[in-house]
């Protein structure tokens, strides 16, 4: 959903809030509360992020999407109190102080690593110095005040917990992919001996051996163990099954209009390590371009090498994962046949209701191929001074370029590009639209792109009928992700299901066809809701005491039945309206193209 939608209903219901409801936002307002009430109180970031996350189930306990709930949170309460306490900010004010304090000692906790500390007079500490009391009167200096701060806090939040989430990834995987490292190896040589059974081309084999041995050999770091173990992973991903190696061959015999000579197959075969070659050195390329420090603040914001998202964890969709192959891994693995005429898409807009999957597959897109993955949100490039958004834009197409081949995700890019020359449009979105349909144009040239060096642009939206046509133009593909059908919410369900036990008797069919018009982040909804029933059953009734003291494993072992999902169903409703569905296949007609 967008957010200001988002913002609109939290602070609708906030305003007329019920003092005994247990709503999440009345527990959120009891939290803000303490602010008014007990100067001493403080929040620390980590507690307000966790908390978000425990009262937002659409979360789906992903660390990643927590910026945007805060600023939804942050921005419903300042809403909130406008409308009810008559521009107190008070409250607020030691919100915004207290987390950006916190950060810093959450960083400390957390080993972190410090961050850069404000220097004094920043908009963040002229609202420290004010006194509390009525800000009635002063609320416009004030508030501009906290709006900036408000800015960076989010930039904070966002840069720590990629942090966190960097951190956790690395102590799992530190020890973990070391020992499935070595299975990788043993089997990729397994199955390249195999392989080599079949004279497809020793060359080949050798060349894969070699990547491997390189990688084993040069490993000295944890970090290092993580980055060669995702490389490992990709290579293995990519070129582990005999299978995965003759689709891509054959693919490449079907797209090159019928390469058949050994040698012909060699050479696309070899290409395949080549783009490993580019993934193992992509995040070593250096920044040269202009304005190196609102690179680098991108940089930190938005990088994001291994979204970790796999094709088979986007359940259906499969004509959009065909459409995105097409642009993206094809032209990786054979790029001097994507030339000319036949030069990739760069511009790919992934449009449908909300909650369908596009971020999911825009992940996936970046995991599968290896491409650097940076993922912006509009709130990010757009800057308070004047032309800074303008020149963030340009860092992050050169950013791209840097970090080449990659894909830049703009998620909810209607909000950024609506259609120019309208009454809302503001004069900076104006500037920051322009510049952004110059680099498209840029990634279009082809004369400024090596081979297997290119940079896609994915975007996203659930209002294609707002977008600037010039931009609809340049997004040259067009897709409608749409709701999940039968076969796709069966998918869903599988994927979601798959780490909890189902009791006997327990049917998906039956719960695919009782949800349609559901979108994938309403079935997740389900999911998760059915697979809590069995333990809210186990601990009803029971003390603190009680609970802690059930055994784990018979927690575990509660499988997950039909009457749960019955239960579930009851409770939770589609959130996409058929109108809203009848709006995006009339744009599809209009101007989809796959
Ligand atoms: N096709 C799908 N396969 C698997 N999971 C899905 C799918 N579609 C949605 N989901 C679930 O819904 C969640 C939200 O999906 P996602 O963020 O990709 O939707 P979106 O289309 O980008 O939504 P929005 O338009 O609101 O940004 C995912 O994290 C995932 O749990």
């Amino acid at each position: 959903m967008v957010k200001r939608q988002k913002v609109e209903n939290v602070q609708e219901k906030m305003v007329g809030v019920d003092p005994n409801s247990k709503s999440k936002e009345e527990k959120m307002k009891k939290i803000f509360d303490k602010f008014d009430s007990n100067k001493d109180e403080h929040l620390g970031m980590t507690e307000l992020l966790g908390w978000i996350m425990a009262v937002e189930p659409t979360l789906n306990n992903d660390f990643q999407r927590v910026p945007s709930f805060l600023s939804i949170y942050l921005d419903a309460y300042r809403s909130f109190l406008v409308v009810s306490k008559g521009l107190s900010y008070t409250g607020f004010t030691r919100i915004y102080i207290d987390c950006l304090r916190n950060i810093d000692h959450d960083f400390n906790t957390l080993n972190i690593g410090s961050l850069e500390i404000q220097p004094i007079n920043t908009p963040i500490h002229q609202v420290a110095s004010l006194k509390a009391g009525p800000a009635v009167g002063r609320g416009s200096a004030e508030a501009k005040a906290l709006q900036i701060a408000s800015q960076q806090l989010s930039n904070r939040a966002i840069l720590h917990i990629q942090q966190i989430q960097q951190r956790l990834l690395q102590q799992q995987t530190q020890q973990q992919l070391a020992s499935s490292m070595a299975t990788n190896y043993s089997n990729s040589i397994l199955s390249n001996n195999n392989r080599s059974n079949n004279s497809h081309s020793a060359g080949l084999v050798n060349n894969y051996r070699n990547t491997m041995q390189q990688l084993s050999g040069g490993i000295s770091s944890a970090g290092q163990v993580y980055n060669y173990g995702n490389t490992m992973q990709q290579v293995g991903g990519r070129i582990g099954s005999t299978a995965q190696v003759n689709s891509y061959r054959n693919t490449g015999q079907q797209v090159g209009g019928g390469i058949s000579s050994a040698a012909q197959v060699n050479n696309y075969g070899n290409t395949m390590p080549q783009v490993n070659a580019v993934e193992g050195v992509k995040s070593k390329e250096k920044y040269n371009g202009p304005h190196p420090e609102l690179a680098a603040r991108l940089e930190k914001e938005i990088l994001d090498t291994i979204p970790g998202v796999k094709w088979d964890d986007v359940a259906g969709l499969s004509e959009a994962k065909r459409i995105l192959q097409e642009a993206v891994v094809l032209p990786l693995l054979i790029p001097e046949y994507f030339q000319g005429i036949r030069r990739p898409w760069r511009g790919v807009l992934m449009f449908g209701p909300p909650g369908t999957g596009k971020t999911l597959l825009a992940k996936a897109v970046a995991t599968e191929c290896g491409t650097t993955f940076l993922n912006i949100s509009c709130s990010s490039l757009c800057a308070k001074w004047y032309g800074e958004s303008e020149r963030l834009t340009r860092c992050l197409f050169e950013l791209a370029r840097t970090h080449a081949p990659s894909t830049i995700f703009i998620d909810e890019i209607d909000s950024l590009c609506s259609a120019r020359g309208s009454a809302t449009e503001h004069e900076a979105s104006r500037r920051v639209k322009s510049e952004l349909l110059v680099q498209i144009d840029g990634l279009n040239n082809n004369s400024n792109n090596t081979p297997g060096k290119s940079v896609t642009l994915l975007a996203a939206t659930n209002f294609p009928g707002n977008l600037d046509e010039a931009l609809r133009r340049r997004l040259e593909k067009r897709i409608y992700i749409p709701l999940p059908d039968f076969k796709s919410r069966k998918e869903l369900i599988k994927i979601n299901l798959k780490s909890v036990m189902l009791a006997p008797g327990m049917d998906i069919d039956q719960v695919a066809r009782k949800t349609e018009g559901y979108s994938g982040d309403d079935l997740t909804n389900i999911c998760r809701d059915a697979s809590l029933n069995g333990m809210r059953r186990k601990i009803a009734g029971k003390t603190t005491d009680e609970i802690k003291n059930i055994s784990k494993s018979e927690i575990l072992k509660i499988p997950v039945t039909m009457d749960d999902f019955l239960e579930a169903l009851d409770k939770i409703h589609p959130t996409v309206s058929p109108e809203d569905i009848e709006r995006h296949e009339k744009w599809y007609s209009e101007f989809g193209s796959s």
